[in-house]
C-alpha cells in the first residue's frame, strides 16, 4: 500500500508492527510514552479511541509530515475493563473471570495527520471454554499473559481454549486489519 506521507506505527506493540508488515505496508515505529490511566466512568470505546489517538498524537507533534497509526486494545466482561495484568494475581483473577464465558475484545485504531483525524472502532467476541485452576497456573507459568490486554494471547498457547470468535481475529491480535487499511486509503 504506498501514501504520499511516510507512515509511522505508534506502537511498541510488536504483535501490530507484525500485522501492519502482512499486509504490506512500509513503516516505521516511533513510540511514545502516555498515561493509560482510565478517566472516571470513561466506557471502552471512548478509553480505546483516547487512548490510540493520544498515542498517535504524541508522535505526530515531532513528526508532522507523516501520518502516524495508534491503536489500543482492551477486553472487557460485563463492562468491566481488563487491560494488562498487573501481576501473576491479577492475570490470574481476569483468566477466572473469562474461562467458560464470552467476552468483548476493543480495539480503536486513530490514523492522524496534521489535517485529519481518522478514526475506527472494532469490536471482536470471543469465547472460552471452562479452564482449570491448574491449567490457569501453568499458563501463568509460561509468561504469555503478562503483557496482553485480558492476559491472553489468541495468537498463542490460549487458542486451545477459544472455540469460536465473532468478529475480525486480528483485532484482537491488536490491529483491526481491514478497518485500517481502508483509513489508510482514505489518510493524504
Ligand atoms: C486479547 C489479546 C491482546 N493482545 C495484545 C495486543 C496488545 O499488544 C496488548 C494490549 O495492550 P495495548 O496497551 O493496546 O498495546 P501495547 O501496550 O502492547 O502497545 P502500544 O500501546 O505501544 O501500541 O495485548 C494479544 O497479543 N493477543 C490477544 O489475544
Amino acid at each position: 500500500m504506498s501514501t504520499t506521507k511516510p507512515i509511522i506505527l505508534a506502537s511498541a506493540s510488536p504483535r501490530r508492527r507484525e500485522l501492519l508488515t502482512q499486509i504490506g505496508v512500509d513503516f516505521t515505529v516511533i513510540t511514545a510514552d502516555i498515561d493509560e490511566t482510565p478517566l472516571p466512568s470513561e466506557d471502552h470505546r471512548t478509553y480505546t479511541l483516547r487512548l490510540a489517538e493520544e498515542k498517535a498524537r504524541a508522535v505526530l507533534v515531532n513528526h508532522p509530515d507523516s501520518i502516524v497509526i495508534g491503536a489500543d486494545t482492551t477486553v472487557t466482561l460485563h463492562g468491566e475493563l481488563l487491560g494488562k495484568p498487573r501481576d501473576a494475581e491479577d492475570a490470574k483473577r481476569m483468566l477466572t473471570l473469562l474461562q467458560d464465558n464470552t467476552h468483548e475484545v476493543t480495539t480503536s485504531i486513530a490514523v492522524l495527520t496534521t489535517e485529519e483525524t481518522l478514526t475506527a472502532v472494532e469490536t471482536t467476541r470471543v469465547t472460552f471454554t471452562a479452564i482449570t485452576a491448574e491449567q490457569i497456573a501453568g499458563y501463568i507459568a509460561s509468561g504469555e499473559p503478562m503483557d496482553k490486554a485480558g492476559a491472553y494471547a489468541i495468537q498463542g498457547i490460549a487458542a486451545q481454549w477459544i472455540p469460536r470468535i465473532e468478529g475480525d481475529y486480528f483485532n484482537v491480535v491488536g490491529l483491526p486489519l481491514a478497518a485500517l487499511a481502508s483509513l489508510l486509503r482514505k489518510a493524504k
